[in-house]
């Protein structure tokens, strides 16, 4: 292949992915997806606990082998090309594992110096970065005396050390609250507008609603549906839902009586899930029935109904 239709294609796709499959002992904690992520995508991965998210994205990093399937990053592979690879990679792991033994700036310049990368370099940028990461005021405190939503910044920081042009995120925002999450999406979305191919895993149906151009659902080790948020929720439910509550002892035995109504119907321990086009005709319906329930609610679909239509379960347990 020429050096100029490898140029091309890397344009285009970055990341592409045929049966990757990984296996311990028999298990299959990912058993044969096929995807690709376009350059300058933001690329999601939604899927409950277990379901392989991690482990594709350690295939990814190169951090884990494969056990079969083909998996080419920028053109190479992982197995074979790790630390080329891994150059072109910013990472941001689930948990964040920051040198607490050092401070906020120097953390980015020891990271920086793993890379082999010049101080000259690395002064300039880690100021880059911290005033990306709004941490500039922080830049000699202490790592522990940073709040969670601080430590994240840091950790996205310190993966952009590199300039990557693909940054995985695996649940970037998983345990931070509402104010700090918003500060992060932020972030993410600063780094898509210049150009950087987002990929992230998430068990958030907002974070994937938010920052997602394209997802798949994963469960299981395997790929349930693919697609923006909007055609997803489009191709697998309805416009509203309806949303009552009869009391815990009472949703199962009220939900017989509400067959027909809308398209569909979820009964969950807590709720009765009612898809309809039309949540408030559809509510009329129930009371037009003698249906009284405790609680009503009408609001738009999302992903978390798209998973329970896909599975039969909810995506945070
Ligand atoms: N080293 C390992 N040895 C054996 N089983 C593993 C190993 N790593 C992961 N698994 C199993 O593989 C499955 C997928 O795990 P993985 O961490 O990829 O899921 P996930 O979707 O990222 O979920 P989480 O959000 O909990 O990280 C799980 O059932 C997990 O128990």
């Amino acid at each position: 292949m020429s050096h100029a239709t490898v140029s091309k294609q890397l344009t285009k796709t970055v990341i592409s992915a045929r049966g990757l499959t990984k296996k311990y002992g028999n298990f299959a904690a990912v058993d044969g997806i096929s995807f690709d992520v376009p350059a300058g995508e933001s690329f999601g991965l939604l899927g409950p606990n277990g379901a392989g998210k991690s482990t594709t994205m350690r295939m990814i990093g190169g951090v884990s082998q494969r056990t079969s399937g083909e998996l080419s990053i920028m053109g190479l592979d992982p197995d074979r090309h790790g630390p080329e690879v891994r150059a072109h990679l910013g990472v941001v792991p689930q948990q964040d594992n920051l040198d607490d033994e050092i401070r906020v700036r120097d953390n980015l310049i020891v990271y920086g110096r793993y890379f082999g990368l010049p101080h000259s370099y690395l002064r300039p940028k880690a100021d880059e970065l911290l005033e990306f990461a709004q941490l500039t005021d922080k830049a000699k405190a202490r790592v522990d005396s940073l709040s969670g939503g601080m430590k994240r910044r840091l950790t996205i920081a310190r993966s952009l050390i590199n300039e990557p042009k693909i940054l995985l995120l695996d649940e970037p925002t998983t345990g931070l609250d509402p104010q700090a999450r918003h500060i992060l999406w932020d972030r993410l979305f600063r780094l898509k507008e210049q150009g950087v191919t987002l990929v992230l895993t998430t068990h958030y149906m907002d974070e994937a609603e938010q920052l997602c151009d394209r997802l798949i659902v994963v469960d299981k080790g395997r790929i349930m549906a693919e697609g923006s948020p909007a055609s997803l929720i489009h191709e697998y439910s309805t416009r509203e839902v309806l949303e009552l509550r009869f009391g815990s002892e009472r949703n199962a035995t009220v939900a017989a009586q509400l067959e027909g109504i809308g398209e569909r119907l979820e009964t969950l321990p807590d709720r009765v899930l009612i898809y309809a086009n039309d949540g408030e005709a559809a509510l009329e319906q129930v009371r037009y029935r003698g249906l009284h329930p405790l609680t009503s609610l009408v609001r738009r679909s999302s992903l978390e109904d798209v998973f329970l239509r896909l599975t039969g379960r909810s995506l945070v347990d």
